[in-house]
């Protein structure tokens, strides 16, 4: 099962740059720049920019993210950084994915238009090497004053035509409400581009109502906190919004306390649409066949249901209806092919 999940073509559409360095990349790029690291040892590294097993809270989870940020400051690491998520993208046969980082938390050196070149230039270079295609998000922060999103809104704007799809709001959701952000995200939607937003990871579910209201969200990063709000799974219903659900991340996060309580079941069999994401690559040591193994042993999800929600991944993914069309014909091929599976199950 393990191998044929990780053939299966898949989609990611929610994941962060900073979150998924490899280890030995982070070591080199700290050499190169002779920027202090906890350990020089390749192992301890690894230890030290996972999330540990005690984490109690998102505002802790973010931390790990101070290092990788403070290695990817140059152009060369985002576009190295960047090319190598994409190779190890198409390592599990992962076909499309969003990549997402927030340029402002990297103009240490560099312009925030430099930044999103940058990644840009590792999209391509991945593009050019790999059979898949790669998007970007850009992220405001909560923290930050509504005034630095507009700016990263605007940057997101500029950069439309070239590969930035959408906009997002990260960062620590129960210090900071999200409906201080609604300018940035009428300025992006203004333009054309795509919403989602971090909601009811850590804080309830008002939060996914508040960024379906004011921030016109048609995905949610997480949003399992939904469930505990009727009005809120209704909104998500009727506005026909998808849940970026990525369980291990909540798990690390202390969003939920064991994986038994996750919703991913509930909400599938309510009809939520949902899609299957990492989250962080490095912080939660994980690859996305791992994830899907993951539902398959312990949420009892079937090879043809697996290959439902990936396809949900598509229909939700911020490209044309017709690039849709096309990925999923695709991908409907090659489900037949590797797992000899009557596409009908998948109607
Ligand atoms: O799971 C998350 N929730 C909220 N914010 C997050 C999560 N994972 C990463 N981030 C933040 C930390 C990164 O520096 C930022 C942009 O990728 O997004
Ligand atoms: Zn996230």
């Amino acid at each position: 099962m393990e191998k044929l999940i990780r053939k299966l073509p898949k989609t990611e559409l929610h994941l962060h740059l900073d979150g998924s360095l490899r280890v030995k990349t982070v070591l080199e790029l700290a050499e190169d720049r002779e920027i202090e690291l906890p350990t020089a040892d390749q192992k301890g590294l690894a230890e030290y920019l996972q999330v540990s097993e005690d984490c109690d809270s998102l505002a802790e989870y973010l931390e790990k993210f101070d290092l990788p940020l403070k290695v990817m400051q140059t152009e060369k690491a985002l576009t190295r950084v960047t090319y190598e998520l994409l190779e190890d993208a198409a390592w599990e046969n992962v076909k499309y994915l969003e990549i997402r980082f927030a340029p402002l938390l990297l103009t240490e050196e560099l312009r925030p238009a430099e930044v999103v070149e940058a990644v840009l230039a590792g999209v391509e270079k991945g593009e050019n090497k790999y059979e898949l295609q790669a998007n970007i998000i850009l992220c405001c922060m909560r923290h930050q004053d509504p005034s630095r999103s507009i700016e990263t809104a605007q940057l997101a704007v500029d950069y439309s035509d070239q590969g930035v799809v959408g906009l997002d709001l990260a960062g620590d959701e129960a210090n900071f409400p999200p409906e201080e952000h609604e300018e940035a995200f009428k300025l992006a939607a203004g333009a054309g581009l795509h919403r989602t937003v971090h909601a009811g990871e850590t804080a309830g579910a008002k939060n996914v109502k508040k960024a379906i209201d004011y921030l016109n969200a048609e995905r949610i990063g997480h949003g399992i906190r939904s469930k505990e709000d009727k009005e809120t799974l209704e909104t998500i219903k009727e506005a026909g919004v998808t849940l970026e659900i990525c369980p291990t991340s909540n798990l690390h996060t202390n969003a939920v306390t064991d994986l038994e309580q996750h919703p991913i079941r509930e909400y599938y069999e309510a009809g939520i649409p949902i899609t299957v994401n990492t989250d962080n690559r490095t912080v939660s040591n994980l690859t996305l066949s791992q994830e899907y193994l993951m539902l398959y042993r312990e949420f009892g999800f079937s090879l043809a249901e697996i290959q439902e929600l990936i396809l949900s991944g598509i229909k939700a993914a911020f490209i044309s209806d017709k690039e849709q069309e096309k990925l999923i014909t695709e991908f409907k091929s090659e489900f037949e092919t590797i797992a000899g599976i009557d596409n009908k199950i998948l109607e």
